[in-house]
């Protein structure tokens, strides 16, 4: 007899978070292995579940054992790194086995999707054919046509023959025709209509690159790449060129590219090099285009699976090559439960199969600078533009000095001189404004000043309904004044814009030029983003006005102007990480001019101009840059230098939330861990519950170790939940404090 354990995907509930044992009857004995999705009687239902280990040892009375009563899928779903994977991650990030497998699969295989069949009929009896009687005009048509092309759809054969199915019937009676089933896959994507995209020789600096990373892909100690490369430095074309190699090695390749991204003329270049070995993922596929994308990898009729984090969960069977292009990325964390960074997550499935990793980006996080200072990755550089366009000239604005001159206008005079310079020449002006969280500061509009915490050095956070400042990694708060505490000026005041202002102060002075507004306002709609986008490409405005989502992948060159409408909103975040994000976005919004012809301008507006973040942008110079971030990690022992572990505590009973989260902050520093908090959220109230959060700081790399640890947060997470007043979520090396 054999006996193996599952976990029940169907319900994720608390209750049902473990592993349960079943017998497998005779008849599956070798369908049933590790992997396979299976179907339990579980009380009066039946439910999916997934076998993850057989069972050698049962020390229950084996009476007692339910049979499995089905087979869900002919093939194991998960392969077995992926399984590995799994447990690794519930370990790592402290959540159930089952919600970690319920995101790997994709929605379709989880709901049994068919696949799609089409149906085809070939002629294979050519003298009875000719036999047939002209008096059965439809049957000889059908014939006649059959002749001529052998084998046709069915449909097809239906359209030309202008027939109904009967005289089709028929002939299949009669034995004339046969009639076939084809697997078919719903593909997203027309194979045959992409252009290819042709080999370029790679740069003398693209060579340098290309030798680092293969000899990467033959060594036995395998270390992962950080691909630095400036923007436009030809990042692509490298990464295109391994997945050639590792093609001939007849390897797998998964690439991650964030959502925003995934844009058409993205995966056009990977569709075009590489033809329909190519497997696209993304968030607009139908369940079905998914369900086939996901099962053409499992079946190896796809090598090289291109889309967004969850695409690192691609059932490939021969993994050899994993790329993270824009590894910085904040999108690459998943919000929700399992809370995981797409970045450990590969790191470790390489590990586990032996497989190289790029990560590649114009502007790396600072954990992977310090990697590379550690000599975990190797550091491969471009740092040139591929083709002849330079990297463009930035103007940073003081704008004290403005206000001071006299000029209110959100917009400098120097913005105003390089709008109209620009677009009477007819070329195309991006103008961005930064609006990440939804945290508001004072700032003093004569001297640029913002209040931070004298504890924590980050910027205090207004509270309105308290009217007090507040910062939110340690207990400190302070009232508001009326007076700039440096420069005595009342011009202190909350601050804030919006991109509609912006486009409406543009019209003041450029009544004539045509403007395209990006935001969540406007492009809430489906597709409506890429509209948007496609109307600025073919110049239909003059001004595309945006926030965030203007900056990633913009390869317009006719674009020479970008103006950034003030630098500092990120960087007052209370975030230890606002200079980082500051830096990235600057960065890269800068590195959308000047891509074609003419050298590209930036005008950077800053109240804070001289602030290492905003300065470093000259030139994307990331070494300086990091340099001093580093500096500042260090000193305040921040990640990369530690590891946090965010508790985030949620209530509609306020009392009964504080308490708790100082009871929890007492018992973790009972236990001399160090705790930051307990404080309440940036964003204090979402749907009516109050929100609450700590951080635990560990050594760096110590968490998955800390047994002790992860046992004491479970079982609190266990005890608050039962009580049902407060809930509790565990975040592992967060990326969002608001
Ligand atoms: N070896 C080469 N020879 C000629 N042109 C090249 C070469 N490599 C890349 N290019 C061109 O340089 C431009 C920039 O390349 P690519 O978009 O790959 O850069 P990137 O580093 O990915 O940029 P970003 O980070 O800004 O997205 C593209 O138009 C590309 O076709
Ligand atoms: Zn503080
Ligand atoms: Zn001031």
């Amino acid at each position: 007899m054999k006996y193996c354990n599952v976990i029940i995907l169907d319900i994720v509930s608390d209750e049902l978070d473990r592993k349960f044992t079943y017998r497998v009857p005779e008849k599956y004995l070798d369908k049933i292995i590790e992997g396979v999705l299976v179907k339990v009687p579980f009380g009066k239902r039946r439910l999916l579940a997934l076998v993850v280990e057989e069972v050698i040892k049962i020390d229950f009375p084996k009476e007692k054992l339910k049979d499995i009563v089905g087979v869900v899928f002919d093939t194991p779903v998960l392969t077995n790194d992926l399984l590995k994977l799994a447990n690794w991650m519930s370990q790592y990030y402290l959540c159930s086995l089952s919600k970690v497998v319920n995101t790997m699969l994709p929605k379709g295989v989880k709901l049994g999707i068919n696949p799609a069949y089409e149906k085809y009929v070939e002629l294979t009896d050519k003298e009875m054919a000719d036999s047939i009687s002209k008096k059965a005009s439809k049957q000889k048509n059908v014939c006649e046509i059959l002749q001529e092309e052998n084998v046709l759809k069915w449909n097809e054969l239906l359209q030309k023959a202008n027939c109904t199915e009967a005289p089709v019937k028929s002939l299949q009676e009669k034995g004339v025709i046969t009639v076939n089933k084809k697997r078919v896959y719903r593909e997203p994507i027309s194979y045959d209509k992409v252009a290819h995209y042709a080999y370029k020789e790679p740069t003398h600096a693209q060579k340098t690159v290309l030798k680092l990373i293969k000899d990467q892909l033959h060594s036995r100690d395998k270390i992962p790449t950080l691909l630095f490369g400036v923007t436009g430095s030809g990042k692509t074309e490298v990464y295109l060129q391994v997945i050639e190699e590792v093609l001939k090695n007849n390897k797998d390749t998964i690439v991650l590219i964030p959502e925003i991204s995934l844009t058409p003329q993205t995966i056009a270049r990977f569709v075009g090099r590489f033809g329909d070995k190519v497997a696209v993922i993304h968030s607009r596929l139908s369940t079905g285009e998914r369900f086939d994308q996901w099962e053409k990898v499992l079946r190896g009729k796809a090598k090289i699976v291109v889309g967004p984090r969850s695409a690192i969960f691609a059932p490939c069977k021969n993994l050899g090559l994993v790329i993270i292009d824009e590894e910085h990325e904040n999108s690459y964390k998943q919000g929700e439960i399992p809370r995981y960074h797409v970045r450990s997550v590969a790191e470790k499935r390489c590990e586990m199969t032996d497989s190289s990793l790029i990560l590649g980006s114009a502007t790396p996080s600072m954990e992977s600078i310090y990697k590379v200072k550690e000599n975990k990755y190797q550091l491969a550089e471009l740092s040139k533009r591929a083709t002849d366009a330079t990297l463009p000239d930035i103007t940073l604005i003081d704008m004290k000095s403005e206000f001071q001159r006299g000029n209110k206008s959100i917009f400098s005079k120097t913005l105003l001189d390089e709008i109209k310079r620009n677009t009477d020449l007819d070329k195309q002006v991006i103008l961005f404004l930064n609006r990440r969280g939804y945290a508001s500061f004072l700032l003093c509009r004569e001297c640029g000043y913002t209040i931070t915490c004298p504890r924590c050095e980050v910027t205090l956070t207004y509270h309105k309904f308290s009217d007090r400042l507040l910062c939110h990694y340690c207990d400190y708060t302070e009232p508001v004044t009326s007076h700039c505490p440096s420069c005595k000026s009342n011009k202190i005041k909350e601050f804030g814009t919006g991109t509609q202002k912006i486009e409406l102060e543009l019209k003041k002075y450029f009544p004539y030029l045509s403007t395209i507004r990006m935001d969540v306002d406007t492009t809430s709609k489906k597709n409506s983003h890429k509209e948007l986008l496609d109307d600025f490409k073919n110049q239909k405005a003059q001004v595309l006005i945006g926030t965030q989502m203007i900056t990633k992948g913009l390869d317009i060159p006719n674009v020479s102007l970008v103006g950034v409408i003030t630098a500092d909103t990120a960087l007052n975040l209370p975030d230890f990480r606002a200079g980082e994000k500051t830096f990235q976005l600057l960065t890269q919004v800068s590195g959308r001019a000047g891509r074609g012809e003419g050298k590209g301008h930036v005008v950077i507006q800053s109240y804070n101009p001289s602030h290492y973040s905003i300065q470093a942008v000259r030139g994307e110079n990331v070494r300086k840059f990091a340099k001093e971030e580093l500096a500042m990690r260090k000193k305040l022992n921040y990640p990369p230098y530690s590891q946090l572990i965010r508790i985030v505590l949620r209530s509609s009973e306020e009392n009964a939330l504080e308490n708790y989260a100082d009871h929890l902050a007492d018992k973790l520093e009972d236990q001399e861990y160090e705790v930051l908090g307990p404080n309440p959220c940036p964003i204090l109230k979402i749907k009516d519950e109050y929100r609450w959060h700590l951080m635990v700081k560990v050594k760096k790399d110590k968490f998955i170790n800390d047994k002790k640890l992860q046992d004491f947060l479970l079982e609190e997470k266990h005890n608050i939940t039962e009580q049902g007043i407060i809930r509790i979520s565990i975040d592992v090396d967060p990326i969002n404090l608001l």
